[in-house]
Parts: structure tokens; C-alpha cells; sequence
């Protein structure tokens, strides 16, 4: 049966789309099937009608034994070639691109699945980068407007530009708050003969070479293509832009037994292609805060994600390889049940997404604590049972193969939610130091036949999960004021607590960095070294602010409910000084003077403290340091509220103590 096909509305109204295409096989793997040999990838459409196409890609040694099962937009199957996908997914983002929106379509996947093929292709079999500026160039021609393209290489965490000699290029973020890759060549192109030349590289590159050949490197590769109005005799001015990325493969380091000489890089590639899942899933889900600084490749992209922008996450399967199973589970997490566009708008939490939510938080709190912890046990991918709970161990023995018994839509479901949640309970080994977990999947017979993409059969439905139970509030909790340093370090601790950034962020990675700089913070408490000069100056210039603040009666043992402490964020109005202020609204109102002031000061002081002072914080070493000034070449002032901080990979929590820090200094 002919699977159905997306349909266009589907594609331009999705903000994020994610699908997957499962690679043809090379002669060498064809030629090692035989008839009797089992399908590794299977896929099972959910409903009949047009309007649901979403698919179900399972795992296994049979059909019938669905042992990982995960969700997705769309599959292509192996007989469905490219002008398949760009007439479906791509053709219709060129016309939003023409008419001033922003596009990206990003392959990801293991290695060898097919991602270079698939963007890139060869000048015989032109990959979709090809046929989209074909139409890029004679949409464009008829609407007298200008194409010219960009060539980039990520490279550990560095830009470089393919299109003159690699050269290291900088991001700098420009006065609206938007990315730019500074001096990257832009090449006016009129003809695909012209685009061609330049990335195929004729004369300079063979043909069958990838981008940027000259250095042999595991890279995130990327292809800008900019639409510009001639707006004027000289001036243009830019509509819409396409980025094509081909990421560099994930791969699991320890089971292809990858040397420790490589492992480095394999673990960062891991790491940038979590780091950018992590930014897909929240654009997907609209978070109100978009982990872009974590990761140079979403830093790039950054300005092509927002607003109207679409983003296509195309997931390339290898039918061969055990790693494709951990890529796609990775994909299909960042899949929502309602992604349609809101211009700009952003929520910070729908109910609809919550559940999933709360698994990448629990994914992302296992990460930290592995940082801790760092005995990776040899869990399957499903966890060791050890860690379940009864009601999780009774499924997991009554579980029945999805697709031929008569199983209900129910018990798909709690199933689905069951592995989801084991996943995340264990989540951390897909993207950790780049080396996952070993699977008690037996070795994958071969496949036979993934050509027929879709099986209309069972139905999936969306994984449901506990919400994550609230962090309890302290709000209530008594506190005496004003007589000593303890105090003090309570007063700052709920301005802290009440301050401008969130507890929960929604995606928190624990990289080699911040195990490290947890390592630093942990030594600084033990020794507790004083703040830097710089904050001393800080310290004195809020102890004359507080010295200066009439305040109420400082000797009474006085207990007032934390509630009413409660700090006002900076944009609300302050209430006027009246005659009617009792003296619990006064200090309301100068602990927010207070907290503003503080945050304001401590932004300022990392905004432009040397990299020895930066140390001087907790949580902040060599590194992070680094990192700090690098950010701030890029743009003067990159911290302009706490939750930048985060993006710098500090916790809330860190965030929070480097606050309480500066200010307890105040009292010492
Ligand atoms: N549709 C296809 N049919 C048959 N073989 C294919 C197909 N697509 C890709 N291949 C083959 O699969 C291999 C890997 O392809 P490709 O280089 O595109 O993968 P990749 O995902 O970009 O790899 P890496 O992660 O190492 O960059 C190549 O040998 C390629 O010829």
C-alpha cells in the first residue's frame, strides 16, 4: 500500500518537522542479504487518513517484537529517492524563503548514514542543497531578486570559512540580538553551473570529495543561502535565507572501539549534536529560553530558528548500524504533538509538552549526576530493571509485541511512557563523553526489505509521563531580620531565590566543562578565597546604598513570612512612597532595590572583570573563564540578565551561589 504523503499545509505549519529517510544499501551490504535475513528498521504509519501522517520507526530482530519504538513526522523509505523529499519537504520552504521567511533543513545521524549524500549529493545526483537553490535561482530570477551562498565548517567548536581557505571566522552578535557570522565570504550565484563550481569545487575539489577537503576532519558542515532584494542601485537588503547543515555523524565511541586518540573528538561531536537537539527541542516547544550559546552550530543558526523561521530535522537512517537506533531516539524526543508556528510567540510551558518536559529533565538530571557519578553500568538502552519501580517492572514483564497481538491504543501508550521514561532515567549515556551504553540487543541480523517504508497498522499514541513533582517553596518560611551575618546570608538567599532567572531551566548539559568547574567550585568552598577587588568595590558601593536606606528598627527580633519579601521584578512598577507604607512594605520595596542593584553590578563586573577575577567566582575556572571573553570579542555585553549566565553552562544553582556570594562579601 502507498504510504500518505505529507501534506504541504502540514509542512509550512509545523515550526519544527522531523523526519527520517532510510539510506539505500551500498553494493558491499546488498550483496551480504540473504532471504532470510530480518528487517532491522520498520515502520508503521499511525492512522489512514492524510491528517495524521505521523509514523511510528521500531527496532528489532522481527517486526513483531517492537522493542524500541520511536515517533516521527514522516519516514522516506529506501526506494524513495531525493526529488521525492524536496518536492514534499523542501519546495515549499523556497517559497516561504522567497517571500522573507527563514528555513533550515539539518541531517543528522550516525556515521555512514547517508547525511552528505543526502544535502550534498555529487553534480550526477544532486543532493537536496542542489535542487533547492535550482529553485531558489529561477524563483528569485522571476521576482528580480539576488541569490548569493556561504560555506562553513563547525569544527571543535570553531567557525571556519570553506570558501577562502578555511579561514576562522567570528560570531559577533549585532545590535538586534542576532548572530552574524563576521566577514564569511557570500558569493553572488546566478546559475546552478555557478553553484555548482563552487561546491563541488571544480578545479580546486574533486567532485566526490565533501566540503571542505582540503583538511580531513569529522565536521558540522553548512550552506547559507541568502535571497536579497536589490533594493536601490547599490543597496540590498536581505528577504529570506535557506541553511542546509550536514552534521557531523554520531557515532558510539565504545562500541565501535574508537582509540582514546579520537574518542576526544568523538565525544565533542556528540556533545555539539546534543547541544543542538537540546535547541530544537526547545524552539519545538517553544521554551521560553533557547539554549542557542551552548553549542557554536546553534549560535549560527540562531537567527533562522526564530520568529516564522522552519526547521526540518532530517534524520538519516542506516539500515546497518546499531547507532541509528540511538540517534533517532534522540530525534523523535525533540517531536511535539502540537508544533504549529506562533510568530515569535513563546510560552514557557503548554501542557500538551509538559510531559515531555519532565523527561528531559530527568534525562538532564541524570546527566548532572553522572557527573558525580561517573560509573557507567552497563544498562541496556531499555535500563536495568534494577532501578524500576514494581509498577515499571510488572510492565515490562507483561509487555506483549505491539504489532500482532491485539494490543489496545492504551497499552501502547503506557508502554511508549515506560520506555520513555527508563530512556531518560539512563539518557545521559547516549550523549555522555560520547560514549553510550552497550545494548543487550543482540548483534542486528541484516535487514531485508526497508524499502516499504509503511506499514499501515498499529496505532501509537503519545507517551504520557508523571509530572515532575514542583521544587517546594520556601516562600512561607519564617526569617529573623538584620542582626547577623546569618541573617544577611538568608535575606540574600531569597533575594537570590526571587531573582530575575528560573530554578528549572529546561535543558541543563553537564560537559567534561562543568565537571571540571564543579571540581573548582568544590575547592573554592573548602577554601573560601576572597572576592576580587572588583568586588569589593561592588561590596562597598551596596553597603553605602544600604548604609544610606532608612530602615525600620534593626534590633527587634522581627518575623516576617518570606511571602512578603517577595522581590519585584525589575519592568514592574515600584510602588510610590506614601505616608500609608507600613514598614514591611518599605523593606519590600528596598529589597528589590537591592536585588536589582546587585544583579545589575555582578552582570556588569563579568561583562568586563579580567579572566583572573572571572576565577575568582565559584563555578567560573580556566574554561569558563575562556569562554566568558571569548563571548565578550563577539559582543560587548553579553550578559544582560542571570539567565545568560546559564548559557555559559552555569546551573541555577551556580547562578544563584555566585549571587549569595557577592552579596554575604558585603557583610564580611
Ligand atoms: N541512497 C543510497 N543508496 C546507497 N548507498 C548510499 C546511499 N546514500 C549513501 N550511500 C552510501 O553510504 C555511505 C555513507 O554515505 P554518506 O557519506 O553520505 O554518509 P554520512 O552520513 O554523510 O557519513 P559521515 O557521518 O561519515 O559524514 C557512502 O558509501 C554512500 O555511497
Amino acid at each position: 500500500m502507498k504510504p500518505n504523503m505529507p501534506s504541504s499545509s502540514s509542512i509550512t505549519s509545523q515550526k519544527v518537522r522531523i523526519i527520517a529517510k532510510i539510506r539505500g544499501y551500498t553494493d558491499q551490504e546488498s550483496a551480504s542479504i540473504t532471504e532470510n535475513s530480518l528487517p532491522l528498521i520498520s515502520v508503521y504509519k499511525h492512522g489512514e487518513g492524510e491528517s495524521d501522517e505521523k509514523v511510528t520507526v521500531s527496532f528489532g530482530e522481527q517486526p513483531a517484537v517492537r522493542k524500541n519504538a520511536y515517533e516521527m513526522d514522516y519516514c522516506y523509505g529506501q526506494n524513495e529517492d531525493l526529488s521525492l523529499i524536496f518536492e514534499k519537504e523542501i519546495r515549499p520552504l523556497v517559497a516561504g524563503v522567497i517571500d522573507g521567511k527563514s528555513a533550515s533543513i539539518i541531517a543528522y545521524g550516525a556515521r555512514g548514514s547517508g547525511k552528505t549524500c543526502t544535502i550534498q549529493g555529487s553534480e550526477d545526483k544532486p543532493g537536496l542543497a542542489a535542487l533547492a537553490i535550482s529553485e531558489i535561482l529561477s524563483v528569485a530570477k522571476e521576482s528580480e531578486k539576488s541569490v548569493t551562498v556561504s560555506m562553513y565548517e563547525v569544527y571543535q567548536d570553531n567557525v571556519f570559512d570553506v570558501l577562502d581557505s578555511n579561514k576562522k571566522v567570528q560570531l559577533f552578535e549585532n545590535a538586534q540580538g542576532n548572530t552574524e557570522l563576521r566577514g564569511i565570504s557570500r558569493v553572488p550565484i546566478n546559475s546552478i553551473s555557478e553553484f555548482q563550481k563552487l561546491y563541488f569545487g571544480n578545479g580546486t575539489r574533486k567532485a566526490t570529495e565533501k566540503i571542505a577537503p582540503k583538511i580531513v576532519r569529522r565536521s558540522h558542515k553548512g550552506l547559507m543561502i541568502c535571497v536579497l532584494s536589490n533594493s536601490g542601485n547599490s543597496s540590498t537588503k536581505l528577504v529570506g535565507k535557506m541553511n542546509f547543515v550536514d552534521l557531523s555523524g554520531y557515532e558510539d565511541a565504545r562500541r565501535n572501539g574508537i582509540d582514546c586518540a579520537n574518542s576526544g573528538e568523538t565525544a565533542n561531536i556528540n556533545k555539539s549534536l546534543y547541544a543542538l537537539l537540546n535547541v530544537v527541542y526547545a524552539v519545538n516547544t517553544k521554551e521560553s529560553r533557547v539554549p542557542y550559546r551552548e553549542n557554536k552550530l546553534s549560535r549560527v543558526l540562531q537567527d533562522s530558528f526564530g520568529g516564522s523561521s522552519r526547521v526540518l530535522l532530517l534524520t538519516c537512517l542506516n539500515p546497518m548500524c546499531q547507532d541509528t537506533m540511538y540517534t533517532v531516539s534522540l530525534a523523535s524526543r525533540s517531536l511535539q504533538g502540537n508544533n504549529g508556528v506562533s510568530d515569535g510567540v513563546t510560552r514557557s510551558s503548554v501542557s500538551l509538552t509538559k510531559p515531555v518536559q519532565s523527561l528531559m529533565k530527568t534525562q538532564k538530571l541524570a546527566i548532572i549526576s553522572d557527573a558525580t557519578n561517573k560509573k557507567v553500568g552497563s544498562n541496556s538502552i531499555m535500563g536495568s530493571s534494577k532501578s524500576l519501580t514494581r509498577a515499571e517492572q510488572s510492565l515490562l514483564k507483561n509487555r506483549k509485541p505491539a504489532f500482532v497481538s491485539a494490543t489496545t491504543k492504551k497499552e501502547n501508550d503506557s508502554r511508549l511512557s515506560f520506555r520513555k521514561k527508563n530512556e531518560a532515567k539512563i539518557g545521559r549515556k547516549l550523549f555522555d563523553d560520547g560514549i553510550t551504553s552497550t545494548t543487550t540487543h543482540k548483534e542486528a541480523k541484516l535487514p531485508v526489505d526497508c524499502s516499504s517504508a509503511i506499514s499501515p497498522n498499529a496505532v501509537v499514541g503519545a507517551a504520557s509521563f508523571p509530572k515532575k513533582k514542583e521544587e517546594e517553596s520556601i516562600a512561607d518560611a519564617p526569617l529573623k531580620i538584620m542582626d547577623s551575618t546569618s541573617t544577611v546570608e538568608k535575606v540574600v538567599s531569597l533575594l537570590v531565590s526571587n531573582s530575575d532567572f528560573k530554578a528549572s531551566t529546561p535543558l541543563e548539559k553537564e560537559s567534561d566543562i562543568n565537571e571540571k568547574e564543579n571540581n573548582d567550585s568544590q575547592i573554592h568552598e573548602e577554601k573560601s578565597p576572597p572576592l576580587s577587588s572588583r568586588l569589593r568595590e561592588l561590596s562597598n558601593s551596596l553597603k553605602s546604598l544600604y548604609a544610606s536606606t532608612p530602615t525600620p528598627s534593626t534590633t527587634q527580633d522581627v518575623s516576617i513570612p518570606f511571602s512578603r519579601l517577595s522581590v519585584l521584578e525589575p519592568e514592574t512598577p515600584q510602588t510610590p512612597m506614601t505616608s500609608i507604607q507600613t514598614p514591611r512594605e518599605i523593606l519590600n520595596n528596598r529589597s528589590s532595590g537591592l536585588k536589582q542593584s546587585l544583579v545589575k553590578d555582578c552582570l556588569q563586573f563579568i561583562n568586563s572583570a579580567s579572566k583572573a577575577e572571572l576565577k575568582g567566582l565559584k563555578g567560573i575556572g580556566e574554561k569558563r573563564a575562556d569562554y566568558i571573553l571569548e563571548l565578550r570579542e563577539e559582543s560587548p555585553e553579553p550578559f544582560k540578565n542571570l539567565d545568560d549566565l546559564q548559557d555559559i553552562g552555569l546551573s541555577a544553582k551556580q547562578v544563584k551561589r555566585i549571587m549569595r556570594d557577592v552579596a554575604v562579601d558585603l557583610f564580611n
